[in-house]
């Protein structure tokens, strides 16, 4: 089973008009990806690969400075922002149940935002909110639905976080048993938006219980379901479990990507949309920080 690439162009950013029946298609083209593996790659969004490696860039720099630079930058000393900031190697484990993740994180917030230009944020929302209404079309619902939920990306209401991930280079003799660049798990929001650098690793779980790869393909952006949008749908959509994998042994490569996690507005109630009550109801923020303190390890 592959990752399916869909071409967006009819509904690209650059794009100010489109015509219902190339929604309807486009709708049935991300149903699929959806129902079947939870990931797709979308080519032709109009966020250029130039934008993405500037940001990967300016993200190096600031990575590859010593800790105590770093340090002042660290994540939950902003005020007033919960988790804006660097996160440091072996912090997080996505697998609780393996070592700390051997990667560097800085989340930028979108209402905290600073290293990122608010251009860029803003085309990553654009992208978002276009791929919800695709979502919702796709499953013969209104048009807006997922869209009303999502009315605060960068407010102080929405969580909605874009983090620039860096892989540090591996020492072999180093890693702890078990440990991993990202331990196996799945996000938490509606969804994710994935641009990847060229070194790989990525594996998603398919249903059939293998792993696939990943890779990144110039030119794209990898989407996934996430466990409330699945939730939402009523187990329609997958959120699939992934991880990354480390290196081969002796290889000193670095890793960089940018998740943008979208979530919903943390007051907006979330009801599966096929009107079951295969779930019951909850609120964005309740659930959000449900997951967060779990994975924190407050819980
Ligand atoms: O680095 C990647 O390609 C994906 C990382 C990821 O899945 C995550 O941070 O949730
Ligand atoms: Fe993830």
């Amino acid at each position: 089973m592959n990752i399916p690439v869909i071409d967006f162009s009819l509904y690209n950013l650059g794009e100010n008009s489109v015509l219902d029946e190339h929604l309807v298609d486009l709708g049935r083209q991300l149903k699929s990806s959806f129902t079947e593996i939870g990931f797709v790659y979308l080519k032709n969004t109009g966020i250029t690969p130039e934008e993405v490696e500037q940001v990967m860039d300016i993200s190096k720099t600031f990575f590859l400075q010593p800790v105590e630079l770093k340090f002042p930058f660290r994540s939950k000393t902003f005020s007033n922002c919960r988790y804006h900031g660097w996160i440091s190697s072996e912090t997080e484990s996505l697998n609780p149940d393996r070592p700390g993740d051997l990667k560097e994180a800085f989340n930028v917030e979108t209402f905290c935002n600073d290293i990122v230009s608010t251009q860029h944020l803003q085309s990553h929302r654009k992208l978002s909110l276009r791929v919800l209404r695709v979502m919702a079309i796709g499953l013969g619902l209104e048009p807006e639905v997922f869209l009303h939920a999502h009315r605060h990306i960068g407010g102080e209401k929405n969580r909605t976080t874009l983090r620039s991930l860096y892989y540090p280079p591996v020492n072999s003799e180093l890693v702890k048993e078990g440990q991993l660049r990202c331990g196996e798990h799945s996000d938490y929001g509606s969804i994710t938006l994935v641009f990847q650098g060229q070194i790989g690793g990525l594996q998603v779980l398919s249903p059939s219980g293998e792993y696939i790869p990943a890779p990144c393909i110039p030119g794209t952006v990898l989407i996934n379901i996430a466990d409330l949008m699945q939730r939402w749908t009523s187990d329609h959509f997958i959120s699939a479990i992934h991880r990354v994998l480390l290196p081969p042994a002796g290889d000193s490569n670095t890793r960089q990507s940018l998740a943008f996690f979208v979530a919903p507005d943390d007051d907006y109630l979330i009801t599966c949309c096929d009107g079951s009550t295969k779930y019951p109801a909850v609120t964005a923020g309740d659930y959000l920080n449900y997951r967060i303190n779990d994975l924190l390890g407050k819980k």
